[in-house]
């Protein structure tokens, strides 16, 4: 597999490297010969080029220096050494939120480099185990070739109620099936993968707390997606067929866009060199809860779509000659405010992090946590107000041909106008941007992505449950009341 591409330097080698891949991918109930060159996945695949390009044109912000062997990296696969790596991190997050305003695809995987560095380790210190020299193997030629991994950690998971081994279809969560010398084979499928035909690795991982009962589902390894066994069915995005009409207006926004996909195995072989968890169902919990602090925290790069957000909100008013009325300026600081405190949380969680034994340093997770949870809910409201700003027509344009035909577009460029001077075809562009983020192809992104990626609001909420500690808060009050205390 290391041997099939030469090493991604730009961004250009990178879609190169997707090429000639052979993987069964299926859309609309047909199978795709080359996903590279699919109008509907293209714009999926530019938003992760962003990810390269931007490690050429600002290589402080997006690259680092690997701790293995001091050659400069992509951030994205940098194992986080420092408070400021987590903090440069979230920065550089932001920022692609700012270039392509969709999911760039690349958190969920360095999330779970990141979470393997200290897991493999804790896993060898009690069972006496060889996962982390072979992870850090992994991680050697992963840095080296420069290239993506996505995360494969949810599982379908049929009845939410029910632990993996007492599901009635026991490929709902990913197990082994079998086993030889060489490695073990696993069958079941991981749903919604971000990136999940744009990268060139896989991590399986559990998706949830195990019992020794579940001892056949606490694999973790890395396949390529190549792999024999693996089948790729798209998921579809809101709007998703205009990328295949012709003009770019209608679209919103042209150029980026996300990707999600369920990866079913069947039967796909992994040799033990890309295996870091075998039947160890113990860690599978404390696996679960440190990439959540890391992925909690990467849900900064929705301030980078927020940022858009406002800015289109503001653009939009402008274009309506209302820039300086007072309500509208109230809710454009309102967003802000609502972007900026989903900032300070992640930052802070950042700063807040601190060194596990393996080495690598790891967000707060209560601030994490706090992120994630803002995140569920201020996206949605500062998507509110942008629609409240930009008026009704964001949703009753028509299409960008009547635009261009003969007989409607005069009528159209006359009755479509909002300020003098401003030409309709701009105040029609930032219309399709609104909708796009809010209703169309990147809303997934922007919106139910940060409802359900890295956990629904719930599982947000039993982690602060967990860390609240409401007992020393009752302490501090009591003694304040003047209250005796028993302890
Ligand atoms: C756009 C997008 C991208 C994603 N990318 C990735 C990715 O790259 N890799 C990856 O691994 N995953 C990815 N995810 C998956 C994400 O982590 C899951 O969506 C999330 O964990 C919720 O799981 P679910 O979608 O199965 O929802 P469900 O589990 O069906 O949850 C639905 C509701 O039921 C509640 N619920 C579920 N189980 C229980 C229970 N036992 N008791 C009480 N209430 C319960 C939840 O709180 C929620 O309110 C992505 C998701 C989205 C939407």
């Amino acid at each position: 597999m290391w041997s099939q591409f030469k090493p991604i330097v730009t961004g250009d080698d990178y879609v190169e490297s997707l090429r000639g891949r052979n993987l069964t991918v299926y859309l609309f109930g047909e199978q795709i010969k080359e996903p590279v060159d699919h109008p509907m996945i293209w714009p999926s695949i530019n938003a992760l080029k962003a990810t390269y390009d931007l490690a050429t044109d600002e290589p402080e912000l997006a690259s680092a220096t690997s701790h293995l062997n001091g050659e400069k990296v992509n951030r994205f696969l940098h194992i986080p050494h420092s408070a400021q790596d987590l903090v440069m991190k979230n920065r550089m997050q932001r920022k692609l939120g700012q270039i392509t305003g969709t999911c760039f695809q690349r958190c969920a995987g360095l999330d779970s480099i990141s979470v393997m560095h200290s897991i493999t380790y804790d896993i060898d210190q009690a069972h006496g185990t060889e996962y982390h020299p072979r992870f850090i193997r992994f991680l050697e030629r992963l840095q080296k070739h420069n290239q993506i991994i996505a995360a494969g950690m949810t599982d379908p998971k049929g009845d939410r109620s029910k632990a993996p081994h007492e599901q009635a279809d026991q490929d709902l969560f990913m197990r082994i099936t079998d086993r030889n010398e060489n490695g073990v084979f696993v069958s079941g499928a991981k749903a919604h993968m971000t990136g999940g035909l744009n990268s060139h690795w896989m991590m399986v991982l559990p998706t949830m707390r195990l019992s020794e009962h579940d001892k056949d589902f606490a694999i973790i390894g890395v396949v390529p997606l190549q792999a024999e066994g693996l089948t790729y069915i798209y998921g579809r995005q809101s709007c998703d067929t205009r990328a295949m009409e012709a003009g770019d207006v209608d679209k919103g926004n042209a150029q980026y866009a996300g990707q999600e996909v369920l990866a079913v195995f069947d039967n796909v072989f992994i040799p033990w060199e890309h295996i870091f968890m075998d039947g160890e169902y113990e860690f599978a919990a404390p696996m679960v809860e440190r990439f959540t602090s890391y992925h909690r925290a990467s849900y900064v790069c929705k301030t980078g779509l927020g940022d858009v957000m406002v800015g289109a909100a503001a653009t939009i008013a402008e274009y309506n000659g209302l820039e300086k009325v007072s309500h509208i300026r109230d809710k454009l600081v309102e967003m802000t405010h609502l972007n900026e405190t989903i900032y300070s949380s992640s930052i802070a969680s950042a700063h807040e992090s601190k060194p596990l034994p393996s080495g690598a340093w790891i967000n707060d997770s209560m601030l994490a946590n706090v992120c994630k949870h803002n995140v569920t809910r201020f996206p949605y409201e500062i998507s509110r107000l942008a629609q409240d700003l930009a008026g009704g027509l964001m949703v009753t344009l028509p299409s960008q041909q009547d635009f261009e035909s003969e007989e409607t577009g005069a009528l159209l460029d006359k009755y479509f106008k909002g300020r003098e001077d401003i030409p309709t075809a701009d105040r029609v562009k930032i219309l399709r941007l609104i909708e796009n983020m809010t209703l169309g192809r990147n809303a997934v992104g922007y919106l139910t992505e940060s409802m359900h990626g890295a956990g629904s609001p719930q599982a947000q909420r039993i982690q602060i449950l967990r860390g609240m500690n409401v007992d020393q808060k009752k302490w501090h009050a009591k003694k304040l009341a003047g209250i005796q205390q028993v302890d």
